[in-house]
């Protein structure tokens, strides 16, 4: 049974192959609970993958995986404990905004009937607008309302604000915000830019070709990694440039912000993946 100090997230060598495509490998996580996860990394990395994998849409090839201790998709139990928002926000767009309500209430057993209704409310969307003539922003206000209706423990976002604007973006995710601290959930959400993310995420996962370059909660990845402008220390490891890992304190080192860090490991898996194609 799950515990307060049960992992959300828990892989070991983890792995998933199409054909000939390697979509994920050798990914190894422990993500505690409680944490807005950002998962982060450029296009065909495998974060759609790992996001399905988590909620058992995608089976692995290699490798384990637990999610809030079970198997990911294992019973309705477990699949009542996860929300899960896919790419774009998809809605019924023929269907209204009360029509969705409708069925989620049908769908789940633990449907919060007055956290979807006050939500709407909130939000201004007009219960019998159709869901198709929604703007992007609103659709995706929409999804993020009937997943954490469901009242899961887990929600699950994959790319939640790429088709929005930067003023939805920003209202997308200080909304998400307060409502996490309101339901007390754990979140895991895409992005490729970790700049989307940087605002609401404490514990970051950069993946990179299929495998994960970085993982860990936030302060902690940044109390070990700088920037220098001369020599590396021998104790250090450089990651790009002048980006380095120490976990020992280094005279004249400055501090590094969580954008360039993530960008920092995403362009040195660019690089050595070039490398090792050349
Ligand atoms: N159903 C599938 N069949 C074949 N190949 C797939 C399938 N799904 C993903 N892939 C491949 O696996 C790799 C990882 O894809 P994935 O969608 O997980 O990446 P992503 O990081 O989510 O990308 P994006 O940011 O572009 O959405 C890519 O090379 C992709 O082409």
């Amino acid at each position: 049974m799950a515990t307060a100090t049960t992992p959300v997230i828990e892989t070991g060598g983890l792995g998933k192959r199409y054909g000939r495509t390697t979509a994920l490998a050798d990914c190894t996580l422990r993500v505690p609970a409680g944490r807005i996860v950002g998962l982060v990394g450029p296009n065909g990395a495998g974060k759609s993958t790992l996001l399905g994998l988590t909620c058992g849409i995608v089976a692995p090839t290699t490798g384990s995986i637990e999610v809030l201790g079970s198997r990911p998709g294992a019973g309705a139990a477990q699949l009542a404990k996860v929300g899960f928002v896919a790419q774009d926000a998809p809605v019924y767009r023929g269907l209204s905004v009360a029509d969705h309500l409708r069925l989620g209430a049908r769908l789940n057993p633990r449907w919060d009937r007055p956290l979807a209704e006050r939500r709407v409310k909130r939000l201004g969307l007009d219960p019998v607008q159709k869901a198709g003539r929604l703007s992007g922003g609103q659709r995706a206000q929409l999804a993020l309302t009937i997943a954490a209706a469901k009242r899961a423990e887990l929600l699950i976002l994959d790319e939640p604000v790429a088709s929005l604007d930067p003023l939805a973006r920003r209202a997308f995710l200080r909304d998400l915000l307060d409502f996490v601290a309101e339901l007390g959930v754990s979140v895991v959400l895409s992005s490729h830019l970790l700049g989307d993310l940087e605002q609401v995420c404490d514990h970051l996962i950069v993946l990179a070709a299929g495998r994960v370059q970085l993982a860990g909660d936030v302060a902690d990845l940044l109390a070990v990694h700088h920037r220098v402008a001369g020599a590396v220390p021998p104790s250090a490891e450089r990651i790009h440039e002048d980006v380095i890992r120490s976990d020992a304190a280094v005279p004249g080192a400055q501090p590094v912000d969580l954008e360039d860090l993530g960008m920092a490991y995403m362009t040195r898996a660019a690089v050595a993946s070039i490398g090792g194609a050349a």
